[in-house]
Parts: structure tokens; sequence; C-alpha cells
């Protein structure tokens, strides 16, 4: 059997993630691309544990090397690679907008300044809640993004999940009629009570479970929802369903990250399923569109004991697709409660 057809059968046995030849040609090709493990995550752009498994096979192999804290491939290596026409990754990402489509314009920049002071005392993220916030300036972009889509101004905007603050972004454009926040961590809705009394932002802010129903005046009353749900499908359902079960009708908008750095493609599918079946209408896949700033915790989280070399992240590495959907008729929120673990999965390693 082919060589990289047997690589992929072994790392799925070993680690129950779907795993394909391309998974490791992938793989090859972004350690030909760069030596740091965090960078072969990013470019292979599939679960951590699937690539972590996959370079112990290659190592095995004697097709990669671990020297000190670089990945390399041998000569060996270097011979398949040329066999089978595998290559570096080459990127054409706009530099303008960084393949996100839209820009914090002008327009924007007097509230993004603002936003950037009031930022810098957040409370760190902490593993409890698989938190990770994406960059201030990615949660602008998130901003610019729904107003480019007509679904901001004079509308009611609830955010399911608040580490990337986006409700203070949002409230500091005064775009939106009102701002809505459900998170279950005091020390963050403690601090966006305090940032919105300080500069006068009127939002609404409530220590909530999603894992429980939303509360009653929520339920269909918001014309745009936000979340960033972990990256199960039950997670999935859980803020991504009590989301939709927040808007008022069909023609509501909601916005969300699913990565592949916690998702092969197979679950990928599942979850379009569950959003198709809600009765949504994906109008919008912008890859890499969302960029974590590393947190603190990475040395409590399984990927760390995953890793083949143990070097701590420095650059962005977990990146996540931004989706935007639409309700149509006949749509339906999920407002039930959860019940179990929407953390962990066979696929997760952040967690
Ligand atoms: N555990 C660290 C990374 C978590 C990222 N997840 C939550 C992000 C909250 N801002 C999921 C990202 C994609 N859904």
């Amino acid at each position: 059997m082919e060589i990289l057809e047997q690589i992929a059968q072994e790392a799925e046995q070993n680690t129950q993630v779907p795993a394909y030849p391309r998974s490791v040609e992938k793989v090859i090709a972004a350690v030909m691309s760069s030596p740091n493990f965090w960078k072969i995550v990013d470019l292979s752009d599939e679960p951590l544990p699937l690539v972590a498994e996959i370079l112990k096979l290659l190592n095995k192999r004697d097709l990669v090397v671990f020297e000190g804290n670089q990945i390399l491939l041998t000569e060996a290596g270097a011979e398949l690679a040329k066999k089978l026409g595998i290559e570096p990754f080459a990127s054409h990402r706009c530099p303008t907008c960084n393949g996100r489509g839209v820009v914090i314009d002008d327009s924007l920049r007097p509230a993004f300044e603002k936003f950037l002071e009031i930022q810098k005392n957040r409370p760190p993220a902490i593993h409890q809640y698989d938190q990770g916030y994406v960059t201030p300036e990615n949660t602008f972009a998130r901003v610019a993004l729904a107003d480019d889509r007509g679904d901001l101004r004079g509308k009611k905007v609830c955010v399911l999940g608040d580490d990337d603050l986006m409700s203070i972004a949002l409230a500091l454009t005064g775009l939106p009629a009102r701002v809505t926040i459900l998170e279950i961590d005091e020390r963050l809705v403690n601090f966006i009570k305090e940032v919105s009394d300080k500069y006068g932002l009127n939002i609404d802010a409530r220590v909530h479970d999603l894992r429980q129903p939303l509360p009653e005046d929520v339920v269909g009353a918001y014309d745009t929802f936000f979340t960033d749900p972990p990256e199960t499908v039950e997670a999935i359902k859980a803020f991504v369903g009590r989301g939709v079960a927040t808007l008022k009708g069909p023609r509501c908008a909601g916005y969300f990250g699913v990565t592949r750095r916690e998702s092969s493609l197979d679950k990928w599918a599942r979850i379009q399923k569950v959003l198709l079946d809600m009765g949504l209408v994906i109008t919008d896949l912008l890859h890499n569109f969302n960029e974590y700033v590393n947190w603190d915790y990475y040395q409590e989280m399984r990927g760390w004991q995953l890793t083949p070399v143990k070097e701590p992240p420095k650059e962005i590495w977990y990146k996540s697709t931004q989706f935007r959907v639409e309700t149509i008729r006949g749509f339906k929120g999920f407002n039930e409660p959860i019940v179990g673990d929407i953390y962990n999965d066979a696929e997760s390693s952040t967690t």
C-alpha cells in the first residue's frame, strides 16, 4: 500500500481522528516550510493531535528527525517528497486586509483606538472555560465584517460568551441599538460592566451558563448574535443553537468561529449539517479570519502532552474560520438544557 495511505491509517488508529493521505502530505509540506511545531500545525490545517501523531510516525520511518526543538526532513524524507511531488506551502494572502475582506477604516478607527486602551486591563484567558481571545484588531475586524453586511446599525445584538470583548467593541462604535452579553465567567462580566459604566456604553451584561436555557427576555428578541464556541458538536449546539434562539425571525444573522486546529473536515461536515438542520444558510466562510493570542495555560492543555518537541508557542498558531449564517423561514434555535461535557472530544487539544 502507498506510504501516505499507510501512515494515515496508522495515525487514525492511534488518535481516533479521521486521517487521509492528504493529511500526511500537508504535514510533510508544512515540515518543508517550517521547523517549528506550532507553525507546522498552523500550515497543515489538521487537528493538532493528528499532526503530532503523523510527525511521530514519520520519525519512526526515519523520514523526519527531531533535532532539539526543530522538526526537519531527513534525506530519505526529502527523497520521498521529491518522488511524490510534495512542495512547501505558497501563500498569496492579501497583505492589506490579511485575507479578511474588510479593514478597520477611518470611520471605525477612533472606537478601535479606545478599545486598544481598554483591553489592556482585560482578565487573562483561563483554562476552565476553554478561553482564548482573538487579537484586538481581530475583534474589530469582526465588527467591520458585521457592519459591512448590514447587521449592526440600529440592531439589537446578543453576544454569547465574550472573552473576545465583542460587546465592548460593538458598544464603542455606537452602531447597535442594544448590546446584551451572556457570559459564565464573572471576572469578564464584572470587567465589561465596569467599562460600560465608565464609558457610558449601557451594555446589558449578565452572568449566564450557556448550558442552561436562555433568560426568558432574551429569547426571540435580537437581530444579530456573535459567539465563539468550544470545538465540539455539543458546544456548537449550546452556543450557536442558543444564538439562533435569540433571533427575532427569518433573515437575521449570526457570527462564530470554527477551527481546523481542533476539528477535522469530518467534524466540519457534522457541524455544517447541524447548522443546515437549524434552518440556517451559511453565507460567508472566511478562512483564518480569527487569530487567537497565545494563552499562558498552554502547558496544562492536552495538546502540550502530544507535541513531539517541547517548545512554547511564540507566534499566533491557533486560527479559526469566521462563519456568517442567516436564518430562513422555518428556522429553529436550540434552547434545551445541555448535560455532559461540551469541551472535549478526540480532536480537541486546547482544553
Ligand atoms: N482553548 C484555547 C483556544 C480556544 C478557542 N475557542 C474559544 C475561543 C473564544 N474566544 C474556540 C475557537 C473556535 N471556535
